[in-house]
């Protein structure tokens, strides 16, 4: 076999597929909408308000289901929301993170998974801290310890700095981009954003409007395509 040969043979982290999705009785927000991923790293999805981005996000996390197409991941996806008040629910850190620990693990493994998942996101140590006690930034951390400690390997993430301040921002980019380039087990994220300087960080962006997704080119040539012409820009 040859070499592309074995690469085509490789199943990429996230296959989407004719997918149909309606809330009701309005438009589609997704009509057949077709997204490869083709391996590990930082992929971001930008597009208009209303384009479905947070509904893809949502039907592959399981928590929607869609009326045709199909959804092939490989490994368990994990959503990390844009205000880490919608999803952390317990008092304590460390307590937030068992809860979405895989079944199975003794209480030794278990406290084991929680301490690694807090240090990964530079939180080690913070198993008794009050939740409300953390920073906006340190929230969104914890939201992707949780998602670590569950064993997720493809995060989805919408929109994660839109309430954080600029370094804060950075941070949360930084663990992200690190997470997905780690060796061995790099991760596999999909991040939607309205920050357009952010593309410059990814492996690969892509643009979504009215339910359908274009091709995958550098983050930097789509943020090109997009950016505002300087002031006279059209006459140049
Ligand atoms: N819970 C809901 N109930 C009814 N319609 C919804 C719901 N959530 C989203 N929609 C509709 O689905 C369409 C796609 O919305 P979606 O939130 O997925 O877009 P988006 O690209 O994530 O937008 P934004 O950039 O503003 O977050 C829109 O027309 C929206 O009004």
């Amino acid at each position: 076999m040859t070499a592309a040969a074995t690469s085509e043979a490789v199943e990429p982290p996230l296959r989407v597929e004719g997918l149909r999705f309606g809330w009701g009785e309005g438009a589609l927000a997704l009509s057949d909408c077709q997204l490869r991923i083709p391996g590990p790293g930082l992929w971001m999805l930008v597009g208009s308000n209303g384009s479905g981005k947070s509904t893809l996000l949502r039907l592959i996390a399981g928590l929607l289901t869609p009326t045709a197409g199909t959804i092939t991941c490989q490994g368990r996806p994990a959503l990390v929301f844009q205000n880490p008040d919608h999803q952390l629910l317990l008092p304590s850190c460390g307590s937030d993170l068992q809860l979405g620990l895989p079944e199975g693990l003794d209480d030794r493994a278990r406290a084991g998974r929680v301490a690694s998942a807090l240090a990964q996101v530079g939180l080690a140590g913070l198993q008794q801290r009050p939740i409300h006690t953390l920073s906006g930034g340190q929230k969104q951390r914890l939201a992707i310890a949780g998602a670590l400690a569950s064993a997720a390997t493809l995060l989805l993430l919408d929109e994660p700095t839109a309430l954080l301040d600029p370094d804060s921002q950075k941070e949360v980019l930084e663990l992200i981009h690190r997470l997905c380039h780690r060796s061995p087990s790099p991760l596999t994220a999909l991040w939607i954003t309205h920050r357009l300087e952010e593309l410059e960080c990814c492996d690969g962006a892509a643009r979504m409007e009215a339910g359908t997704i274009g091709p995958w080119q550098s983050g930097e040539s789509l943020r090109r395509s997009l950016a505002p012409l300087p002031a006279g820009g059209a006459e140049r």
